[in-house]
C-alpha cells in the first residue's frame, strides 16, 4: 500500500506513532464516511442534518463530509458563541459556513448560560461546571433545530475524544451519531486537510473554549499524537504497559495517565445503569 501524499499533519517532527492513513485507506475513509450520513439521515426519515460550528477541526471537517453527502442544503451550522469564545475562531466557523454554502445561524448564548449562573450562583464558581453549561446550552439548541426541521444532529467526537472521556456527558455527546468518532486526532488532520479543510484550521491548538485560554494538551497533561498513540498501542492495541512504553518511548506516567482518563470515563460511554429487575 502506497504512503500518504498528503502534506504532513503531524503536531511533531517524531511522534510516537504515525496513525496517518494510506492514500487508499484515507479515500475509503472518506467514502465510508460519507454513505454513513447518508444512511443515518435516510433511515430517520429526516430532511437533513444540523450541526454546532466552532471553527475547530473536528466541527469543520464533519461540516465537509456533511455536505460532500448531504449537498449545501442538507446542513444547517449553528455558531453559538459564548463570552469566553476567541472572536477569530468564531469568524473561522463563519467563514467555514459561508465556504461551505450552508444555512447557518449566528445564536449567542452568554445570555442563555447567564440565566442559568444567576439560577444557581454557587455553581457558577466552579470553572468546569460554568463551562459545561456552555456545552449543554449548545446541545439544546441544536435540539431545538433538529426537532423544527426534522433534521439529526451530527456529532464532532474523534476516537481519542471518546476514549479519554474528553467530553462534557449529554454535552457535546448528545448526538444522533458520530461520523468521525473512529477517528484518531493524526487521522482527524490528516482527512481535514485531505477535503481541502485551509491548513491554517488543521493545524491549529484544539480547545473545547470552555473558559478562556482552555487547551485541550494542558488539560490533559498530554498532546493528542502522545494520547493516540498510547490509545492505539495499548488500550484499543492491547500491548502491554510496559511494551508500549518501550515500543513508543513514552514516559510510563503518560500510558497511566492515558488508561486512568479511559478507566474514570468508563460512565460516560455506557448507557446510564439501573438495578436489575426482580422478576
Ligand atoms: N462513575 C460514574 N458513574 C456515573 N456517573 C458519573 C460517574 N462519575 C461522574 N459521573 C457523572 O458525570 C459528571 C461529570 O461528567 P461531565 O459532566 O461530562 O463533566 P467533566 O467530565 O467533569 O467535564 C467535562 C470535561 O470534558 C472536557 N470537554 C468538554 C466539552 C468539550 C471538550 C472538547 O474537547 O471540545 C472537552 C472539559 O474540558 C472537561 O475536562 C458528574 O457530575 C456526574 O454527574
Ligand atoms: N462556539 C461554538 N459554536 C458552535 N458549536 C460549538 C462551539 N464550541 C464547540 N462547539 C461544538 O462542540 C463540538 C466539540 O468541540 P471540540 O472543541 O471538541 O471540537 P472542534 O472545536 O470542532 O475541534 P478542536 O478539537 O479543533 O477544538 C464542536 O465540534 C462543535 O460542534
Ligand atoms: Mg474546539
Amino acid at each position: 500500500m502506497s504512503r500518504t501524499s498528503e502534506p504532513s499533519v503531524l503536531l511533531s517532527d517524531d511522534p510516537p506513532l504515525d496513525l496517518r492513513l494510506s492514500d487508499e485507506e484515507l479515500a475509503a475513509t472518506r467514502e465510508r464516511i460519507v454513505s454513513f450520513i447518508s444512511d443515518v439521515v435516510d433511515d430517520a426519515g429526516a430532511e437533513g442534518a444540523v450541526l454546532g460550528l466552532s471553527g475547530g477541526i473536528d466541527s469543520t471537517l464533519t461540516a465537509h463530509l456533511a455536505v460532500e453527502a448531504l449537498g449545501e442544503d442538507g446542513l444547517h451550522g449553528l455558531t453559538m458563541p459564548s463570552a469566553v469564545n476567541d472572536a477569530d475562531v468564531m469568524s473561522d466557523a463563519e467563514r467555514v459556513a459561508h465556504e461551505l454554502g450552508i444555512e447557518y445561524d449566528v445564536v449567542e448564548i452568554q445570555p442563555i448560560a447567564e440565566a442559568f449562573f444567576n439560577a444557581v450562583p454557587e455553581a457558577a464558581d466552579d470553572r468546569t461546571a460554568a463551562g459545561n453549561v456552555y456545552v449543554r446550552t449548545r446541545a439544546v439548541l441544536n435540539y431545538f433545530v433538529a426537532n423544527a426541521e426534522n433534521r439529526v444532529v451530527l456529532g464532532t467526537g474523534n476516537r481519542a475524544e471518546a476514549m479519554t472521556g474528553y467530553y462534557t456527558k449529554y454535552g457535546d455527546q448528545a448526538v444522533d451519531c458520530n461520523p468521525i468518532g473512529n477517528l484518531y486526532k493524526q487521522q482527524v488532520r490528516q482527512l481535514a486537510a485531505h477535503v481541502g479543510v485551509p491548513r491554517e484550521l488543521v493545524m491549529q491548538e484544539p480547545t473545547a473554549g470552555m473558559w478562556e485560554g482552555q487547551t485541550d494538551a494542558e488539560e490533559m497533561g498530554l498532546d493528542y499524537d502522545t494520547v493516540d498513540a498510547i490509545l492505539a498501542v495499548h488500550v484499543d492495541g492491547g500491548l502491554s504497559r510496559t511494551a508500549t512504553v518501550r515500543e513508543l518511548d513514552v514516559p510510563e506516567e503518560a500510558v497511566d495517565r492515558v488508561v486512568d482518563l479511559y478507566e474514570r470515563s468508563a460512565h460516560k460511554r455506557a448507557m446510564p445503569p439501573a438495578p436489575e429487575r426482580d422478576l
